[in-house]
């Protein structure tokens, strides 16, 4: 029997008298990516935010590996294992990609004092900062100010950094976005083999990659989760065609 990581239930916010997140559950399971799709302001973000631990619900709960984390903090998330990643602008330009990979090992620890003492010295968080940029292929830019790497390698380097916290399970937002084709397809290669390492709640626009990727598939539409299921399923349901796919054929 798989046991559900993460349990998203009821979730309800309302921005005035928009609803934005309209009693949305979800859960995800080990082994798994599950894709959250939907139009344009349907509500992705604003749910990711919630799971995430930015944004407070005005109802419902999330559940993480079996306690209710509603409660908690985005820091307390992220220690409890909840990873959010591709929040480029959390990535310091000035320093060096190492030092920015370093720095993230280094949270992973969640001992502030660390901050007092040399860790670029620290020969255990080095060696998991260059484990997680090898993996990503960022090993040749170690030494680069992150400010001179494309959008695409930043894209890359908060992968490494998200992969140095060690979470349990990974939410992403749109990392994708701004990648070319090649950039495109390497990640979906990269995200397809994670997914054995912690499940992934993945909103993305770029279908190709949601197809190629999903072993679940949510639909979003004003703030409702209107159809789940794998990519073939979602492809053949009406509602979703009409609500959404349909919109991108015919764009
Ligand atoms: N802080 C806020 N205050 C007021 N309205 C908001 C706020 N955040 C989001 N919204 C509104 O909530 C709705 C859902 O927005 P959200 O960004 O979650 O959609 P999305 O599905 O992520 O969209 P996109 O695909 O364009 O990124 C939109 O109508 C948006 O304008």
């Amino acid at each position: 029997m798989t046991e559900t990581l993460l349990d998203i239930k009821g979730l309800r916010k309302s921005f005035g008298a928009l609803v934005a997140t309209d009693d949305v559950s979800l859960t995800l399971n080990p082994g798994e990516i599950h894709a959250l799709i939907g139009p344009n302001g349907a509500g992705k973000s604003t749910l990711i935010k919630q799971v995430a631990g930015g944004l407070a619900p005005d109802a419902g709960q999330v559940w993480f590996a079996g306690r209710d984390v509603t409660g908690f903090n985005t820091a307390a998330r992220a220690r409890a294992g909840l990873g959010r990643t591709f929040q480029i602008s959390s990535l310091a330009m000035e320093y060096t990609v190492l030092q920015n990979a370093v720095l993230g090992a280094l949270g992973a620890r969640g001992t502030v004092w660390r901050f007092f003492r040399p860790v670029m010295q620290d020969a255990e968080l080095r060696g998991v900062a260059e484990a997680a940029l090898e993996r990503v292929g960022l090993m040749d830019h170690r030494d680069k100010r992150t400010a001179e790497l494309s959008h695409g390698q930043r894209r890359l380097l908060e992968v490494a950094v998200a992969l140095t916290l060690k979470p349990r399970v990974f939410l992403m937002d749109e990392p994708m976005a701004g990648l070319g084709a090649g950039g495109s397809k390497r990640l979906t290669g990269f995200l397809d083999g994670l997914r054995s390492e912690a499940p992934i709640l993945l909103v993305e626009h770029d279908m190709d990659a949601v197809f190629a990727l999903a072993d679940r598939i949510s639909v979003l539409v004003y703030g409702k989760v209107i159809a789940t299921g794998t990519a073939s399923e979602i492809k053949a349901n009406r509602d979703v065609r009409e609500a959404y796919l349909g919109q991108e054929e015919a764009s």
